[in-house]
């Protein structure tokens, strides 16, 4: 394990991600934890499985730590970091939910000083006490734990020493509050807004069978919730593929949609892909039920046409190398068209469309 003196969050020499998950017994953190674990990759360290796993494996602590959970009380920070460590070392993974831990301030300072780890931050499920009661008593999992008595004495235990440790790390701005009292669908909504708030990377996806596509220039559209990607603009022979977000799957394309890709194309509210046959001047928007491309306007204008955005009922197209914009305003009935010039001397190198672009 990593030490505090000047690695922090180090362990063996890899940088590891921790993140404490707290809350009341019973607040729902072992629930949610498996849902994270399946969503972004982490492992699941629940501080109380791995005491109980302790207990079950005969070791010489069994007896101490089954007496401390009977009672509700809190096991001795060391034994408990140390099955902390070891479950961290053993697991491969670098990213980490320690949950039910730390219960209270030694807990958390010995867990700080012996492996140098400090949490990313604390997900705190906040939940009042008669649910928690509730969800203790009808968990059913024969834990010995789960009487009202010891219950009760849980509820003392997580209020004198727990919620001080929130405390601290509220102070340094690292507490994620949730309201645990919910559906456990709608609490794991609010969780997956936090990590995906937090988590900054890039996550892999299934990948395009290797000689499908070929390295060129490559045009990626957006078009209900599916990716598509050609990797020629002109009128030669290219590639094409489609990939669906929700299936992690890559298609190929369909032969109507690709043949008529003859210029830059854009997706209008991800619903409707237009294009310009940049040799034509022509402006199409796509059918899927026929596979086939529908003239919308033309001009000679539109020659050369290079890169275009949508948005709001509108076209915006890069001509005549970036000297100027024509605007088309396709939801005009006859479509509507006229021309945007850069300011003197410039040319534009690349088109947006801000969402606040209005059709008035
Ligand atoms: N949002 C929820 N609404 C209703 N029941 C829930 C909710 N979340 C979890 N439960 C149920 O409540 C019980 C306790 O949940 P869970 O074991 O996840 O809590 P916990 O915080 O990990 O408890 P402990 O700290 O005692 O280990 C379980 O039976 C679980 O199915
Ligand atoms: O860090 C910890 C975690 C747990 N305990 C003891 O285990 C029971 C059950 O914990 P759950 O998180 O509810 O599974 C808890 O009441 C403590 O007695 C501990 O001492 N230290």
């Amino acid at each position: 394990m990593g030490t505090a003196v000047d690695t922090q969050n180090m362990e063996n020499g890899r940088k590891v991600t921790v993140i404490f998950v707290l809350g009341g017994p019973g607040s729902g953190k072992g629930t949610q934890c498996a849902n994270i674990v399946q969503n972004f990759g982490f492992t699941h360290l629940s501080a109380g499985d791995l005491l109980r796993a302790e207990i079950k494996s005969g070791s010489e602590n069994g007896t101490m730590i089954q007496s401390m959970i009977k009672e509700g009380k809190i096991v001795p920070s060391e034994v408990t970091v140390k099955l902390l460590q070891l479950a961290m070392q053993e697991s491969g993974n670098d990213k980490f939910l320690i949950d039910g831990f730390p219960r209270n301030e030694e807990n958390r300072e010995t867990f700080e000083s012996v492996t140098g780890i400090e949490p990313e931050f604390v997900l705190f499920f906040d939940c009042p006490e008669e649910e928690m009661e509730k969800r203790l008593l009808t968990r059913n999992q024969g834990r010995e734990d789960d009487n009202l008595e010891t219950i009760k004495k849980r509820f003392k235990v997580y209020m004198e020493s727990s919620l001080p440790v929130v405390a601290y790390y509220s102070l340094k701005d690292k507490v994620r509050k949730i309201d645990a009292a919910k559906q456990a669908e709608a609490v794991f909504e609010d969780v997956k807004a936090i990590f995906n708030s937090t988590t900054e990377e890039w996550e892999k996806v299934s990948s395009l069978r290797v000689g499908r596509f070929s390295r060129e220039t490559t045009d990626a559209i957006g078009w209900h919730g599916r990716l598509c990607m050609v990797n020629v603009k002109g009128d030669t022979a290219k590639q094409g593929a489609i990939y669906s977000a929700e299936q992690d799957l890559w298609g190929d394309m369909k032969e109507g949609m690709l043949s008529g890709w003859r210029g830059p194309a854009a997706a209008m509210d991800e619903e409707m892909i237009y294009l310009v046959d940049e040799s034509k001047g022509v402006v199409r928007k796509y059918n899927e039920e026929t596979d086939g491309w529908v003239d919308v306007v033309e001009s000679d204008r539109l020659r050369g046409a290079q890169q275009m955005a949508a948005r709001g009922g509108r076209l915006c197209v890069v001509c005549k190398d970036g000297s100027e914009i024509v605007v088309v305003d396709v939801m005009a009935s006859p479509p509507q068209m006229w021309v945007v010039e850069p300011p003197q001397g410039f040319n534009v190198a690349a088109v947006h469309v801000l969402p606040r672009m209005s059709r008035t």
